[in-house]
């Protein structure tokens, strides 16, 4: 499987490590990549053997089957609609953008059109199958997540003391903090839309992971869980699973035998 790569920051250099210096995805290559500042698309080029594409209609002309977008919300409302237009596949990090249902429901079409797919990892958390299976036929009735994060991780912290710094609905929570709730669409998703899920954002100093606990209610039952995960070394703002997920994510696209 040849790969390209939007995005060579934390998850981008992870990612770079992981298929191309680990071989962690059997026959997986990451072929190219495009990030904006050149000096780190050089040294990551340099580094794990990647091509570098100056922008991404000519990473686009590449022979890559697929392409990993670790960058922002910003680059996925620029860049998804021509990828999926190219016929290659695309796996997205910043699941924020999907928050539009307009945009959501336009790359749609285009994969129908095309015969491509957009796959979403489950990033920073889990339970998403739980909730999948408890809307299949039954009712779902409510979800909610806290994210309680190191103030370093979150912006406008207070540095001294427990703040919440947002309370609210998925779609209002991802508009003010794009980096940092990725995980309340992912799983709004998977659940019951972006207005219809709660959200709460807690600054907290004594805090050393970054958690979310997610509640859920429906015809199923309940679901309560709570993931403490570990940051990834060079940006606190994103937890190790999100970049897991990614892996996983490309794991199953060929697995024959599915879990989940
Ligand atoms: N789904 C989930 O659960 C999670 C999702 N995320 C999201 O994943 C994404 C990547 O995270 P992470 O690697 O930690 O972020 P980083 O900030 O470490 O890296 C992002 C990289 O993308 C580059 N970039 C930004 N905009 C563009 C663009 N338009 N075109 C090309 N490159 C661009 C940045 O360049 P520069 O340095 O010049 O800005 C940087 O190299 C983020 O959007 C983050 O919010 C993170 C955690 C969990
Ligand atoms: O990595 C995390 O814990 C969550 C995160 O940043 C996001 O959802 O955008």
């Amino acid at each position: 499987m040849k790969l390209a790569l939007i995005g060579g920051g934390n998850i981008g250099r992870f990612l770079l490590q992981s298929i191309n210096i680990d071989c962690l995805i059997p026959n997986a290559k990451i072929i190219g990549l495009h990030t904006r500042c050149q000096e780190q698309a050089k040294e990551l080029s340099r580094e794990f053997e990647a091509e570098i594409f100056e922008d991404v209609e000519s990473l686009l002309k590449s022979d890559a089957d697929l392409v990993i977008e670790a960058a922002t919300v910003e680059a996925v409302e620029e860049y998804a609609a021509s990828i999926l237009l190219s016929g290659k596949d695309l796996v997205v990090s910043s699941v924020g953008a999907l928050a539009d249902r307009e945009f959501y429901k336009c790359l749609e079409e285009i994969c129908i059109l095309n015969n491509t797919k957009i796959h979403l990892p489950s990033g920073a958390i889990g339970g998403l199958d739980v909730l999948k299976a408890a809307k299949s036929i039954g009712e779902l009735d409510s979800v909610s997540i806290i994210t309680r994060k190191p103030p370093q991780a979150l912006p406008g912290a207070p540095l001294d003391g427990e703040k919440v710094l947002f309370e609210g609905s998925a779609a209002e929570a991802i508009r003010l903090f794009p980096k940092n709730i990725n995980v309340s669409i992912i799983l709004s998703l998977a659940g019951l839309g972006a207005e219809n899920t709660g959200v709460k954002i807690i600054s907290d100093p004594a805090a050393r992971k970054n958690s979310h606990t997610i509640e859920a209610a429906g015809s199923f039952g309940k679901l309560s869980l709570q993931v403490e995960n570990d940051p990834m070394p060079n940006n606190p703002k994103t937890s190790y699973l999100a970049a897991l997920s990614i892996l996983a994510s490309l794991k199953n696209r060929d697995e024959l035998i599915r879990v989940g």
